[in-house]
């Protein structure tokens, strides 16, 4: 892992490419201007740079619009920090709809952690997401447009036709779920397991991972409160390895404790007894979700 104090400063751009730190180069972007490139393979969940702040500011006064990245919650989850900074590194990072690594806050050790979401390879541009995700394309160039003054270039807000209108309808659908899933509203747990399913299975659809830990943790309250603790097992598994690649060890060890023992979970066996399914049911095998 790549660790960078405040101290350390990059060299001024050129339009040559230029090595960033250990497997990534800045180079011209097309319709970007520059970005950050990767130079070797990254894993999924892997820390591709971990960076302390030049300075902080309050997001709620900046003057340094997307250059200032949030130290905490980040836009893409509709948690938007107190706080942000400016990392010399990290603002080298442009912004997409289908981001490819995420930004974490790590508050404990004062650093902007940023991880693979999945399987980088060569050549490929990291991108993180500058706003939120769940949202039609309209309205998240909207978004761009209005907080920082850029049209989104992106492979997501390049569909065109079919297949952005089933892009959006999902994103729509999946804004909608996430929402009211932030807020336990799940309904009757057999609907709230139905819509978990659909969007987990509409996230690999649209490239987003990110989000993938909040719906299996739905899986697993649903599945905890019915005292089905063998699926809730399995979705607690799937929470603990997705938030693990997104947001790091430490903010997913919650569910180390969970997958050993659903039955400790504050709402564990609360709606009574009744046998749903998890991640380890042939149904998740027939959606094509292995
Ligand atoms: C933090 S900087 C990223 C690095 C910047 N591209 C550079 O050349 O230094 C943010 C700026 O990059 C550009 N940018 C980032 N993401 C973009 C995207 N998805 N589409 C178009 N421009 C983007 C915009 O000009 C934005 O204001």
């Amino acid at each position: 892992m790549d660790t960078l104090g405040a101290s350390s400063s990059p060299p001024a751009p050129t339009a040559e490419p230029w090595e960033l730190t250990d497997g990534l180069a800045v180079e011209a972007i097309p319709g970007k201007g520059q970005g950050v490139r990767a130079r070797r393979p990254f894993a999924r969940g892997e820390t591709v740079l971990a960076e302390a702040a030049l300075f902080t500011q309050s997001l709620r006064r900046t003057n340094a619009s997307t250059n200032v990245l949030p130290c905490g919650g980040n836009d893409a989850h509709g948690h938007v920090a107190a706080r942000g900074g400016l990392f010399l590194r990290g603002a080298r990072f442009n912004s997409s709809c289908v981001p490819n690594v995420n930004n974490h806050w790590d508050a404990a050790r004062g650093l902007l952690v940023f991880r693979a979401l999945r399987d980088i390879a060569p050549g490929e541009e990291l991108c993180l997401a500058y706003g939120r995700l769940l949202a039609t394309r309209a309205a998240r160039r909207a978004e761009m447009r209005a907080k920082f003054g850029f049209e989104c270039a992106c492979e997501a807000c390049a569909l065109t036709g079919r297949a952005l209108a089933e892009s959006d309808a999902r994103r729509e659908s999946l804004g909608s779920m996430y929402a009211a899933h932030l807020q336990g509203a799940y309904g009757d747990p057999m609907d709230g397991l139905g819509e978990a399913v659909l969007a987990v299975r509409m996230l690999r659809e649209e490239q987003l991972p990110v989000y993938a830990s909040s719906f299996y943790y739905s899986g697993f309250h649903c599945c905890a409160a019915v005292a089905d603790y063998r699926s809730a097992k399995a979705w607690a598994a799937k929470a603990f390895d997705a938030s693990r690649a997104a947001f790091g060890a430490d903010h997913a060890s919650r569910w180390k404790r969970l997958v050993s023992d659903p039955s400790s979970y504050a709402a564990a066996g609360s709606l009574g007894k009744r046998t749903l399914a998890g991640p380890d049911s042939p149904l998740w095998a027939v959606l094509g979700l292995s």
